[in-house]
């Protein structure tokens, strides 16, 4: 049996008015079995020991959203609008990716991931398989999706079909399935993919109603909004879904959701630099609606950094709303850990430190003039912290860095494999 032991450690457990100052971790074979303050009492025999004195320990984050070989794309095409960057830049360089420069980008990303503090995401890419790869060599728990876009659309269903089947006991990959977005998605394309999610129990994962462009496009084609041209397929119907961005979602929208089991996801810092728009969140959670956060593609972005993306996500709406008051940091830090869990369909096995829930928890170092005094840890985390105070990182009890060392894989190569990658696709275009 493997034990570890996280000791002399302050504890968010993401319980409402549950800190730990000072207390102790115990997990068994990547299950957390005690969370107590004080010191372990237990048998200290064969047990890894982590000293998190100075640390404070939290759930992993959970990325809702993301495109995670889109890091091989960070600078390439910038300062464009949503369709532009796209068309114009985005696919034309999609089209020359090869499988081994896919994985190259996975795997840089899974790095930066892990690095600040990310022990799950959510996922839609092309090869998808080859991904997967890179999470299981990683030791990161990815909800992948192979992408359902445009007119090829049958295969792509069948695809998601074959990597279901191959993942399908799999403990750290579970497979999703991804149509692309209302505006790129056919009516019957939509109708499918709602029928192969409800025959598989698998959530959805789609991007909704981004920019205003795409409420043009879907309004002047179906006379309806990109999440009622879903709701009328019955996308939604018993279906657990994620919808990137939710940007232009209106208030008969969100009624309409409210029916359904569906989580928005909020990319404030993709929104921000595509000038896309802010989304509704406040409003979306005061009327029930499950509200998640992820970064998106590290090319609309630029990075993939969930401590950022969560200071960026509670500063625009307090902003937007005229509201100081507005997503606090403790509201925030659920909508990567909590909301994030209930979204992905672990509610009862992540998003809080807690016993009987997997072991992805991570210790950030507050040993850091920034990150003190310690008035207030859950601001601290969200308004004053970087990616960079996280030390360690463990993910189903495994520890993947330990004291700012990647253990899982070999930092250096991933870097210069990537940038090889990239210049190769380049050099295909
Ligand atoms: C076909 S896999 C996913 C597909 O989506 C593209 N993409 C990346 N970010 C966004 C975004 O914010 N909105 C819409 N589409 C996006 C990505 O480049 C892939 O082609
Ligand atoms: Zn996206």
């Amino acid at each position: 049996m493997d034990k570890l032991l996280i000791e002399n450690v302050g504890i968010i457990t993401m319980e409402e008015n549950n800190f730990i100052d000072e207390g102790y971790i115990y997990i068994e074979d990547g299950i957390i079995k005690e969370v107590k303050s004080g010191s372990f009492k237990g048998e200290k025999e064969n047990l890894k020991k982590i000293n998190g004195i100075g640390c404070i320990a939290l759930p992993g984050f959970i990325n809702c959203h993301t495109h995670v070989p889109m890091t091989l794309l960070r600078g390439y095409g910038e300062g464009l609008p949503l369709m532009r960057w796209l068309k114009e830049k985005i696919w034309p360089f999609e089209a020359k990716l090869e499988e081994e420069d896919i994985y190259n980008g996975a795997l840089l990303g899974i790095i930066e991931m892990i690095k600040s503090g990310t022990t799950s995401f959510v996922d839609m890419y092309f090869k998808e398989d080859v991904i997967a790869k890179a999470c299981k060599e990683a030791n990161i728990r990815g909800f992948l999706g192979n992408p359902i876009i445009g007119d090829g659309w049958q295969g792509q269903v069948e695809d998601t079909i074959s990597l279901f089947e191959k993942f399908k006991h799999d403990e750290m990959v579970k497979i999703f399935i991804a149509p692309h977005s209302p505006y790129t998605c056919s009516f019957e394309c939509l109708k499918e993919v709602g029928e192969v999610a409800r025959k598989l129990n698998i959530p959805i994962h789609i991007h909704i109603a981004e920019t205003k462009d795409e409420v043009y496009i879907t309004k002047d084609k179906y006379s309806l909004s990109p999440a009622f041209v879903c709701y009328e397929t019955g996308l939604f119907d018993k279906n657990k879904t994620l919808a990137a961005h939710c940007v232009y979602l209106n208030d008969a929208d969100m009624e309409m959701l409210l029916n359904y089991d569906f989580t928005a996801v909020y990319n404030p810092q993709s929104n921000m630099k595509l000038a896309s728009g802010v989304a509704p969140v406040v409003k979306m959670i005061r009327k029930g609606i499950n509200v998640a956060l992820g970064t998106d593609g590290a090319s609309s972005n630029n990075n993939l950094n969930m401590i950022e993306e969560m200071q960026t996500a509670s500063l625009l709406q307090k902003l937007n709303c005229s509201d100081a008051t507005a997503l606090n940091a403790f509201e925030t830090l659920q909508l990567a850990t909590v909301n994030a869990a209930k979204a992905i369909g672990m509610e009862n096995n992540l998003g809080y430190i807690k016993e009987g829930f997997y072991a992805d928890i991570i210790l950030i170092d507050f040993n850091k003039a920034h990150l003190n005094p310690k008035t207030d840890v859950y601001s601290n985390i969200v308004f004053s912290a970087q990616g960079s105070d996280v030390k360690t990182v463990i993910i189903n009890g495994k520890v993947v860095m330990e004291n700012y060392e990647i253990k899982v894989l070999d930092e250096e190569k991933v870097i210069f494999k990537a940038n090889k990658s990239f210049k190769d696709v380049l050099s295909r275009l």
